[in-house]
C-alpha cells in the first residue's frame, strides 16, 4: 500500500473540513475520484481523517508549541497534522511516516516548506511526550473540544460535563440490535463466540461487541439478523411502543433504523418519509434485508403537509428530527471543530416548523416521540417547552435524557400525547 497516498488524501479531508465542509461527504467525494484506492489505503485514509479531527484540539496544540508564527498554509499544516496523528496515535514506522509527509510537502508550492516540515515532524518524533503532556494544561487540547463547547457542558451539566467530554472523544462502541423475531441478546451472543467474536449482552436484545467489525463480518447481518444501531438509539421504539395494527408515521426516517424496529416489535402499518431520496433508499435497503416489505416508504418534505399527508390521522410519530448531532459527536468528530455556538438555536427553529406540521397528523390521544441526537438543551428541553406552550391540546408523558457513557451515544426523548 501507498502510505504517502493515504496521508495526501487524508491530508484533503482537513483541509476541506478546516474550510467548512462535511468530513463524511468529503471522504466519499475523494473515494469516488480514487476508484483504485486499495482496501488498505481507504482504511488508512479512514483511520487518519478521523483520528485526526478526534484529536484536532491536541494536535493543533501540540504544532504550536513547535511554532514561532501561526502556519497560513492550509496544505501544509493537513499534511504536518496528518503525519503527527499517525505519529502519536498509529503503529506506523515513524521515520517512514516522517519521510513520507515530507516528501509530500516538498511538492507544495516551490518545495520551500520541505526542510521546515521536516524539522518539525523530527522535533515531534523526539519530543512527542513531552508535548502530549502539555496538553493537559489547556482545555480545548485536554478535551478535544471548542471552547464554547466545553463552556456550553460546564454550565449545563455542571456534574456531569467531564464524563460527557470523556465520552465524545473515545471510540465509539459498535452495537447491534437483535431481531427479536428471529432470537435474543444471549441466543445471539453464544453465536458471535463460536464465530470468536467477543462480545457483552447490554439488555434483552442489545449486543456491543468488543470491537468494531465490518458488518460482512457479523453473523447473520445480511439475513436480517442482526442490526447495527447504538443502544441510544434503541430506546426510540420502545418509548413510541408500537401496537399491532396501529397507522405509524416514521417523519424522519432514512437511514429506518429506527423504522425497522417499530417493526420488529409490532405488526404496525408504517409510512415511512424522508426528504433525501439517496438516505431514503438505505432505508429500503434495510427493510429488505430485515424482511418487511409492507412499509409505505415516501420521499417528501415532512413539513410541506399538501405533498404527501392523504388526510387520515396517525396514532403514533416518530419525530426523530434533523439536529446538531452534539450527541453523536464521537462517531463524526469533525462535528465539533464544524459546528458554532448559535447552530443549536437555527436548528430547533427548523424542527420548530416541522413539529407543529407533524401535529396536524396526529390523532386524538395519539402520542409523538421528539427524538434528537443532541445534547443541546435549545433542541431538547427548551424545544418541548415551547411546544407545549404553543400547544394547549399537547401533554408530556416522558422525558429521557442519555448522555454519551461507555456503552451509549447523546439522546434526547419526549414523549408527548394529543388531549
Ligand atoms: C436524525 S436523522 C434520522 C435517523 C433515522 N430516524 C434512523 O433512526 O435511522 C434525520 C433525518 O431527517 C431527514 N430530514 C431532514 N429534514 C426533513 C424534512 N423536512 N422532512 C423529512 N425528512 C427530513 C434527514 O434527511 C435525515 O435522514
Amino acid at each position: 500500500m501507498s502510505m504517502a497516498l493515504a496521508q495526501q488524501l487524508a491530508a484533503q479531508s482537513i483541509t476541506a473540513v478546516a474550510e467548512g465542509r462535511n468530513l463524511q461527504d468529503t471522504l466519499s467525494e475523494i473515494r469516488a475520484a480514487h476508484p483504485d484506492l486499495s482496501a488498505q489505503e481507504s482504511g488508512a485514509l479512514q483511520d487518519i481523517a478521523y483520528g485526526v479531527q478526534r484529536y484536532a484540539g491536541s494536535l493543533r496544540f501540540m504544532l504550536a508549541q513547535m511554532l514561532n508564527k501561526p502556519i497560513t498554509h492550509q496544505p501544509l499544516e493537513s499534511l504536518l497534522l496528518a503525519a503527527m496523528y499517525q505519529l502519536h496515535y498509529t503503529r506506523n514506522a515513524p521515520h517512514a511516516v516522517v519521510n513520507e509527509a515530507v516528501e509530500s510537502i516538498a511538492k507544495i508550492g516551490k518545495g520551500q516548506f520541505r526542510s521546515f516540515a521536516n524539522a518539525i515532524l523530527r522535533r515531534f518524533l523526539r519530543e512527542r511526550e513531552k508535548l502530549a503532556a502539555t496538553c493537559k494544561k489547556d482545555d480545548v487540547a485536554k478535551h478535544n473540544l471548542p471552547a464554547w463547547w466545553i463552556a456550553y457542558l460546564q454550565q449545563h451539566y455542571p456534574k456531569h460535563w467531564h464524563n460527557i467530554t470523556t465520552a465524545l472523544q473515545a471510540h465509539p462502541p459498535m452495537t447491534l440490535r437483535v431481531n427479536r423475531r428471529h432470537s435474543n441478546a444471549e441466543a445471539y451472543t453464544e453465536k458471535l463466540a463460536e464465530a470468536g467474536i467477543q462480545a457483552k449482552v447490554l439488555d434483552e436484545y442489545a449486543v456491543k461487541l468488543a470491537e468494531a467489525l465490518p458488518v460482512g463480518r457479523i453473523p447473520g447481518f445480511s439475513d436480517g439478523l442482526v442490526s447495527v444501531q447504538d443502544f441510544g438509539a434503541q430506546k426510540a421504539a420502545h418509548l413510541l411502543n408500537p401496537k399491532n395494527g396501529e397507522r405509524i408515521l416514521d417523519a424522519c426516517a432514512a437511514p429506518g433504523g429506527k423504522t425497522g424496529h417499530l417493526l420488529e416489535l409490532a405488526d404496525c402499518n408504517i409510512t415511512a418519509l424522508d426528504i433525501d431520496s439517496v438516505r431514503l433508499s438505505r432505508v429500503e435497503s434495510n427493510l429488505e434485508r430485515l424482511g418487511f416489505k409492507n412499509a409505505k416508504l415516501i420521499c417528501a418534505d415532512a413539513q410541506n403537509l399538501d405533498t404527501w399527508y392523504d388526510g387520515e390521522k396517525f396514532d403514533a410519530i416518530l419525530a426523530d428530527v434533523p439536529c446538531t448531532a452534539s450527541g453523536v459527536a464521537r462517531r463524526n468528530p469533525d462535528i465539533k471543530w464544524l459546528r458554532r455556538p448559535g447552530d443549536a438555536g437555527k436548528t430547533a427553529r427548523q424542527q420548530e416548523t416541522l413539529l407543529d406540521a407533524l401535529w396536524q397528523t396526529l390523532t386524538k390521544n395519539g402520542r409523538m416521540l421528539l427524538a434528537t441526537c443532541s445534547i443541546f438543551e435549545e433542541e431538547n428541553s427548551r424545544q418541548l417547552q415551547n411546544f407545549l406552550n404553543r400547544h394547549a391540546d399537547a401533554k408530556c408523558i416522558e422525558t429521557h435524557v442519555y448522555l454519551p457513557n461507555h456503552h451509549q451515544d447523546g439522546f434526547y426523548y419526549a414523549l408527548i400525547q394529543k388531549q
